[in-house]
């Protein structure tokens, strides 16, 4: 599976929030999206799965547009960065529904129940579970999902330190499973420790991509530098809308 995106651009009001947007993700990586506030993150991950409509480029799965594809051949599982649930459904009853639809796809309720250790909190409505706890459903119904991409949007919010262990293992677990997965995130350690590519996005515009090998060698910055320095560095050189190697 490998994903191109090309040239997207798109606007909410008369300003522009993605300029000619290019990246790509590849089967069995982990690509960290990463960006300011307000740098367009959520609204590129929300043209991916079609929410939003861009004004122009594309996105192309196996080089088909993601705008031909049917929604029932939709090969994205989404963790929103707010909350999509029914507010009369339990956890159990949300889990069952998403299950039923993808009843193809090998994971257990069971097994993810205990995984993420929701245990107790099955026959709760989603607005009595605390932050974190609505966290883990959001991520347990993307995983039950049919897909070959999985895309989530600052996904470790509220989530504790042997919840976030558990779900690095589930992310890892995925590029063995040969997912492509894109994550959106402001824990640069976090996402040093587990991404294999990174795209920086900076005022609606691709700063850099690559490993962080490829990005340092390309903006002749020393490879010992942290993740977190390197985009620092980067931004921080940033006096137009782009920075040139
Ligand atoms: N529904 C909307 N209507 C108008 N403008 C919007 C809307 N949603 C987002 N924006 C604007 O689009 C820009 C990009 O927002 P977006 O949420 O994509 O950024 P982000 O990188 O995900 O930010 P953060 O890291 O804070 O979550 C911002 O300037 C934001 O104010």
């Amino acid at each position: 599976m490998h994903v191109k995106v090309e040239n997207i651009n798109f606007s909410y009001t008369e300003l522009p929030v993605l300029q000619n947007v290019s990246f790509q993700i590849q089967s069995g990586t982990i690509t960290g999206l990463i960006g300011s506030n307000g740098s367009g993150k959520t609204t590129m991950l929300k043209i991916m799965i079609k929410k939003l409509t861009p004004s122009s480029g594309n996105i192309l799965v196996n080089q088909s547009p993601v705008s031909t594809l049917s929604n029932t051949n939709h090969p994205f599982a989404f963790v929103p960065d707010t909350p999509v649930y029914y507010e009369e459904l339990t956890v159990l009853e949300h889990l069952q529904f998403v299950k039923a639809l993808y009843p193809q796809n090998p994971l257990s309720i069971q097994g993810l129940i205990k995984q993420l250790e929701l245990q107790k909190h099955l026959h709760k409505i989603p607005c009595a579970l605390s932050k974190g706890n609505l966290q883990k459903l959001m991520i347990a119904l993307a995983l039950l999902r049919q897909y070959e991409i999985f895309l989530a949007d600052e996904p470790f919010t509220g989530l504790d330190p042997r919840q976030l262990h558990i779900f690095k293992q589930i992310l890892q677990k995925l590029t063995h499973q040969h997912k492509a997965i894109l994550i959106s995130t402001h824990l640069l350690d976090l996402a040093e420790a587990i991404c294999g590519r990174f795209v920086f996005l900076h005022n609606g515009q691709v700063l850099a991509e690559g490993s962080k090998e490829e990005i340092t060698a390309q903006y002749h910055v020393s490879d010992a530098v942290s993740l977190e320095e390197l985009y620092l560095h980067l931004t921080d050189r940033c006096t137009s809308d782009t920075v040139k190697p």
